[in-house]
């Protein structure tokens, strides 16, 4: 369960992110749109502690992100917009690093670090300097240490960007059945088709402002039409991007 009271963000005079209320349920998947420059990375950053609000505060799990930072790492899994590794570190050796981080001893590390690599088709490149990972191959390991320590809620900067159709699929696919069995999964991506099939409910985020909540039957609204998530996403932000 992730809560956002009143958050808010400014750089300066700037509204990056206007004050934000919206409650995530448990098993949900919620994607978080918004054109460039919307606010989400931001918003995604003070969720993980990494920016300080400026006003209101976000819960997870009834954890504050600022005053519990340490603890609500133990319950999010965090896919950064970017992952970087060390670049003296190969693919198994980053799996198993941060699941001692999380605490588990190694031969525990060494299993689950193995069974991510497996899951996610990185055993031909485990040995391998995870920086001279392709885009794709980054986001996999990535969303593989985000999955480390088996986390209640995942919170993901865009998590299929980068990934060819099968593997896109593949964690989609991984996602939902996460959701399913009782994971809250909050992410951000500019790919609708894909929200579309993944997501439970949306939040369209537009110059900083929450501009529409909801599933897609509730995004469409009384009209009976069958508008894309696409479509309604160019309707809701359509006349500030104009502006813009
Ligand atoms: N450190 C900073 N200082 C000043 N302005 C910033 C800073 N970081 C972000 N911004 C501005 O805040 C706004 C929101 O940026 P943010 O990265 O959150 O957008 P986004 O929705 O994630 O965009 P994208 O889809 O392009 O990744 C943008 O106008 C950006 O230029």
């Amino acid at each position: 369960m992730i809560e956002f009271q009143g958050l808010a963000k400014h750089y300066g005079e700037f509204p990056a992110v206007q004050p934000l209320t919206l409650a995530v349920r448990r098993g949900e998947v919620f994607g978080f749109l918004g054109p460039n420059g919307a606010g989400k990375t931001t918003t995604i950053r003070m969720m993980m502690g990494i920016l300080v609000p400026s006003a209101g505060r976000v819960l997870v799990d009834g954890l504050d992100c600022q005053a519990d930072a340490a603890e609500v790492k133990r319950h999010v899994g965090y896919l950064p917009d970017n992952p970087i590794f060390y670049d003296f570190l190969r693919g198994r050796e980053i799996l198993q690093f941060v699941a001692e981080m999380h605490g588990m001893a190694r031969p525990a590390a060494v299993e689950r670090a193995a069974q991510l690599l497996q899951e996610f088709g990185l055993q031909d490149v485990s040995e391998e300097f995870a920086v001279n990972y392709s885009m794709g191959m980054k986001k996999k390991l990535g969303l593989a240490c985000a999955l480390v320590h088996d986390p209640a809620v995942l919170i993901l900067d865009e998590p299929i960007n980068g990934l060819d159709p099968r593997a896109a699929r593949e964690v989609q696919d991984r996602l939902i059945a996460s959701a399913a069995a009782g994971k809250t999964i909050f992410l951000s991506t500019h790919l609708l088709d894909m929200a579309q099939r993944m997501c439970n409910r949306v939040g369209i985020i537009n110059h900083g402002a929450l501009v529409a909540t909801g599933s897609l039957d509730e995004l469409r609204g009384a009209s009976s039409d069958n508008s894309t998530l696409e479509e309604l996403f160019l309707k809701f932000t359509n006349e500030d991007s104009m502006a813009a």
